[in-house]
């Protein structure tokens, strides 16, 4: 039997920390599929800068990944009943509550684990593993830039 494993996230700049959570729940079975959010129920922080469908292209293209679906706009079950997973990976900072997922999962009748992925940290100085923090440090870089052009 084919072990599916779904995992899920914004993605909006690829980094390292992505490339390690992706590949850690691949490891956990035969297919990875990702969930890509859709800008609109990005509400917790910052939205992407990049179009939705941009970033389900660059996850598709991921060796580690099977399919990447773009998420529903509103109800996030709906493309798990779609793919029908054995287990969902949560990522080690997403906001998501485990138990939660699981009784909802339940009310659905839906028979899937929910484990929780590791995090990575920092191999080397000056390594970003946050799309914020890349964000930040693309503006301040900027800045920085222009102060320096115009005290010329
Ligand atoms: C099981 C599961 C399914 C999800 N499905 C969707 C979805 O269909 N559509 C969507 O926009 N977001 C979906 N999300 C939410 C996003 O993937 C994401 O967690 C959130 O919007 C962005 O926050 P993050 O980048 O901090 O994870 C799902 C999350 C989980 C845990
Ligand atoms: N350093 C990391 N180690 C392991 N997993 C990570 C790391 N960074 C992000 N992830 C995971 O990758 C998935 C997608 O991350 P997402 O693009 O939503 O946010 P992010 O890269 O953490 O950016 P931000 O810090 O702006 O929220 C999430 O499940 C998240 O937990």
């Amino acid at each position: 039997m084919t072990r599916r494993i779904v995992a899920q996230g914004t993605f909006d700049i690829i980094h390292p920390g992505h490339v390690h959570y992706l590949s850690e729940a691949a490891s956990m079975g035969d297919e990875l599929h990702v969930i890509v959010a859709r800008r609109e129920n990005v509400t917790h922080k910052e939205p992407p800068v990049l179009p939705d469908r941009q970033r389900r292209d660059v996850i598709d293209a991921l060796e580690v990944v099977t399919e990447a679906h773009l998420g529903h706009s509103e109800d996030i079950f709906v493309p798990i009943e779609r793919i029908g997973p054995d287990v969902i990976v949560l990522g080690h900072d997403q906001h998501h509550d485990a138990d939660a997922i699981r009784e909802a999962l339940s009310g659905r009748g839906i028979d899937c684990e929910v484990a929780r992925a590791s995090g990575r940290e920092p191999r080397y100085e000056g390594e970003l593993l946050s799309t914020g923090r890349i964000v930040d440090r693309i503006v301040e870089a900027r800045a920085s830039e222009t102060d320096d052009a115009d005290a010329v």
